[in-house]
């Protein structure tokens, strides 16, 4: 739970001269009110989190929480009094309005508790105490409510165990059901792997007195090791939950398993104890039980084409470097899904590339299909279209929150998917083949729901209105009831109008008197004797009779038994519909992965794109290659096309044919295009392994293990590194990790030192890569001497961004040829700047003088 954020700003209460009491502790229990008592129990038990209590109309937060709920919101602090303790204070929310300020609160790191009435104050008897009971606790990891999550992404929940090097990591994402554990030895890998999930909150077992504290992102504290990224919110739980026993036990029981080994993770201790600390924390705080979890399955890292935090920054995969936006990144620039679990599907995609061609080549023959079917695509995103995110309604489903508008909208999804099987039937690709068959029970729910939830049915769920008639015996004879009562009402003004000849006479309804007759004064003396005057207006009476209000009476009864049976009889549907969840989730993942593919097939038309075929080798071939984004925000047919080759074969391969250079020496003046050449390389590759066709003419691509970047680095202020001490660290990490599997994209190596220094680090960093790793590489540099390389090493060669040289100006071709450039161009740029003319000559004068003494290209050609 969320830390309670003491204040130092003093309280100022609108109120009151004295400062009230703002923490519970301070208060003697024994002094308080029945209310407050039982408010300080359910906070001594929520200390960490900001308690919203309901009374009467609001929901009301008092003393810490008060202040917090004021100072977060912004909103009045006022302060109550409470018996024989004084003021405490108090700020607090109208109740219909608690949603969206609660989840104010939870995006800025607070946990929320939602205590409600669970009784209707009528009911209770005087003296009494409504009864109220925790409804909800929301925390940033656990959040359903469709309102307070982004469709297009995932919003998960992960929980993380450590025991010295080795680590253990699950996450759920409790609005979808997704549930994944594993574990690994490398804490780094840990690190990559929270970053790709970007979690929401995440728990971390520690011991008190911390225990239910939740850190803000950048809440710094000595619980947390240093691997753990310090941008999320981290839950500190107890370790009780995350031990062997405790952990396995609970995951046996929810998933009334009798060993893990079906799931993959009967012998992985560490995967298991994350996920059954996740689970008890779920128990927790979702106080409906059956929060419906897929069943938990166990993934290897192994399992996917690495792409580290760094490489998924600079390839701008989920947003642009400059400004972290979503438009301008990749995924801006492919999503042409119709749902929003396709949007979310194609993001995950995209963060974890495959690396095995059976299953790229499966997604690829399913893209194949719809390309060069026009009229099956287009139809079925119009069908997907119609189709709500199954997913998170399910979830709502499952956890009791949705209301009648969410089954509605599960029904009406659901009536699309036989239309879509029927559209599908006659497909070979498995992903479509998924989609042929509709388990029968999805028919009937769906035919279900549309047969008891009346058409636009309202948001509340306890005001009636929401279920047809015929549907429950009971319901339509209490509806019988009431409509004979309202119908005599409606008749009344008639009926009285001619009983008394008052022309003007009206029966009205307000919420304080109820339902009336309404006469004008001048006609009060005509009124009949059994006409009670209840209330005086300036120009008119308002009289009551005991008949109306004897029936006024019964519908109001009635009207409230209405909607508790309508209340049950939507539970019971809805219970009725969780009970099916998994078969819903089954099929909502199908329909994410057909509209993903679907809109890769759709990409692919529009754009021009072409199937890459995928080898086991370490052929990179390109031809016309483009890269994804600036193409599109480039007018059409500007974006000028390059090829690549790389990979050369391994000795013991075939001999000639393909001799491909695995390191490229790229140079170029600034603003040539090297940048955005050695980003689509990578793009197109990483494209490829999620089984997307490719922005080229054509392409034969081998499989990477994991690609790597580097480029121009920025002042890492926030861990106080230097410029070139996170170049170097990233350097390290690459040569530390690539394999000749790898593809390792260099923008500048060596800048943030002296020349010498960094020329020479530049050297040795490419000449280790092409002889030690032969990972495929392009190394972009301004240091031309590097071009020597490609005359000492047989699988380096050199390619050139080339410019066309114009009397004072230079025109940008973007066209990447091979050769070296053997100019930069950059004292030319200094004078198109202004620097001034002596400063460019003695410039020219000075790089003559480097040229001429420069051995070091000789100098460690004779290292060798
Ligand atoms: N192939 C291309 N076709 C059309 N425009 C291109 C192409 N490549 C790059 N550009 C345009 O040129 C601009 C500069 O490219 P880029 O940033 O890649 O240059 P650079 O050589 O890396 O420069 P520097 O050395 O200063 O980092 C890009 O913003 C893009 O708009």
């Amino acid at each position: 739970m969320t830390a309670s954020k003491s204040t130092s700003k003093p309280l100022e209460c609108k109120n009151s001269n004295e400062p009230p009491i703002s923490n519970y502790k301070d208060v003697d229990r024994s002094k308080l009110t029945q209310m407050f008592q039982h408010y300080v129990d359910v906070k001594a038990a929520h200390p960490h989190a900001v308690l919203l209590y309901r009374v009467g109309d609001f929901f009301e937060c008092y003393f810490d929480d008060a202040v917090t709920l004021a100072q977060e919101l912004e909103l009045v602090l006022t302060s109550k009094s409470v018996g024989d303790v004084g003021r405490i204070a108090m700020s607090g929310v109208p109740h219909h309005a608690w949603e969206r300020h609660a989840t104010l609160l939870v995006e800025k790191g607070y946990a929320v508790v939602i205590c409600d009435q669970v009784q209707d104050a009528s009911e209770v008897s005087p003296g009494k105490l409504v009864r109220r009971e925790i409804t909800r606790i929301l925390t940033p990891g656990t959040l359903l409510e469709d309102g307070m999550l982004t469709s297009s992404r995932n919003n998960y929940l992960a929980a993380v165990v450590i025991a010295g090097k080795h680590w253990g990591l699950a996450y759920a994402d409790i609005s979808t059901g997704e549930f994944l554990t594993t574990q690994g030895s490398d804490l780094e890998h840990l690190t990559q792997e929270l970053m790709r999930l970007q979690p929401s909150e995440v728990l971390f077992p520690t011991n008190a007195p911390n225990l239910g504290m939740l850190l803000r992102p950048g809440e710094k504290s000595d619980d947390l090791p240093e691997c753990l990224p310090p941008s999320f919110c981290y839950s500190l739980r107890s370790q009780i939950p995350f031990s062997q026993g405790e952990a396995r036990s609970r995951l046996l029981n929810k998933f009334k398993l009798r060993s893990l080994e079906g799931v993959g993770c009967e012998h992985l201790t560490l995967a298991v104890r994350a996920a059954g600390g996740l689970l008890e924390y779920l128990g927790e705080t979702q106080k409906h039980d059956s929060v419906p979890l897929q069943p938990l399955r166990t993934y290897t890292l192994n399992d996917f084409l690495i792409v580290d935090h760094q490489t998924r920054r600079n390839l701008e995969i989920t947003q642009t470097i400059r400004d972290g936006s979503f438009a301008g990144s990749l995924l801006w620039a492919m999503d042409r899904t119709s749902t929003a679990m396709g949007s979310r599907a194609l993001r995950r995609w995209l963060l974890q590339p495959l690396l095995k061609i059976k299953g790229i080549q499966a997604r690829q023959d399913t893209v194949k299909e719809l390309l060069e079917d026009t009229t099956l695509r287009q139809d079925l995103r119009l069908l997907l279209k119609q189709i709500y995110d199954l997913e998170r309604l399910t979830g709502r489903i499952g956890s009791g929150t949705a209301n009648a508008r969410d089954l509605s909208a599960l029904a009406d999804s659901l009536a699309r998917l036989p239309q879509i099987a029927n559209l599908v039937s006659q497909t070979k690709s498995p992903f479509l083949q998924a989609l042929q068959n509709v388990p029968p029970i999805l028919k009937e729910l769906g035919e279900k729901i549309q047969a008891h939830i009346v058409e636009s049915p309202p948001m509340h769920i306890k005001e009636g209105g929401l279920i047809r008639s015929g549907i429950n015996e009971l319901l339509d004879e209490r509806r019988g009831l009431v409509e004979g009562d309202q119908k005599w009402i409606a008749n009344l003004e008639v009926e009285q109008r001619e009983k008394t000849g008052i022309a003007k006479l009206k029966v009205g309804f307000n919420k304080t008197f109820g339902y009336y007759i309404s006469v004008s004064r001048l006609y009060a003396d005509q009124v009949p004797s059994d006409y009670i005057r209840k209330q005086t207006l300036t120009n008119e009476e308002r009289y009551i009779t005991p008949e109306l209000k004897e029936r006024e009476a019964r519908i109001l009864t009635a009207q409230d038994d209405l909607n508790k049976i309508e209340y049950e009889v939507f539970v019971a549907l809805r219970d009725e519909v969780a009970s099916h969840a998994e078969t819903i989730r089954n099929i909502s993942r199908a329909v994410a992965a057909a509209d993903v593919l679907c809109g890769l097939a759709e990409l692919a038309v529009y754009q021009g794109y072409c199937c890459p075929e995928m080898l086991e080798g370490r052929e990179i071939s390109v031809v016309d290659g483009r890269h994804p984004v600036v193409e599109q925000s480039l007018p059409a047919g500007f974006f000028v096309p390059n090829s690549t080759n790389l990979g050369r074969k391994m000795k013991r391969e075939v001999e000639a044919e393909n001799n491909a250079p695995d390191l490229i020496i790229l140079t170029g003046p600034n603003a040539s295009g090297k940048s955005c050449y050695l980003r689509q390389v990578g793009l197109i590759q990483l494209m490829a392994q999620i089984g997307s066709f490719v922005p080229a003419k054509s392409a034969r691509l081998g499989i990477c293990d994991r690609i790597f970047t580097r480029v121009g680095a920025v002042d890492d202020l926030a861990t106080g590194q230097s410029t070139f001490m996170v170049e170097m660290n990233e350097t390290a990490n690459i040569l530390n990790h690539a394999t000749s599997r790898s593809l390792v994209l260099l923008d500048e190596i060596g800048r943030g030192t002296a020349t010498f220094d960094g020329l020479s680090i530049a050297w040795a960093v490419a000449e280790y890569i092409a002889m030690d790793i032969c990972a495929r590489t392009i190394f972009a540099t301004h240091y031309h001497e590097l071009n020597q390389l490609a005359s000492i090493l047989p699988n380096v060669a050199n390619y050139q961004v080339t410019v066309k040289e114009m009397p004072d100006s230079i025109i940008f071709l973007h066209q990447v040829q091979p050769g070296g450039a053997d100019k930069s161009y950059g004292i030319e740029a200094g004078r198109l700047a202004g620097l001034p003319a002596t400063v460019i000559q003695r410039a020219k004068q000075v790089m003559g003088q480097i040229e001429q003494h420069s051995k070091i290209a000789m100098g460690l050609q004779s290292l060798d």
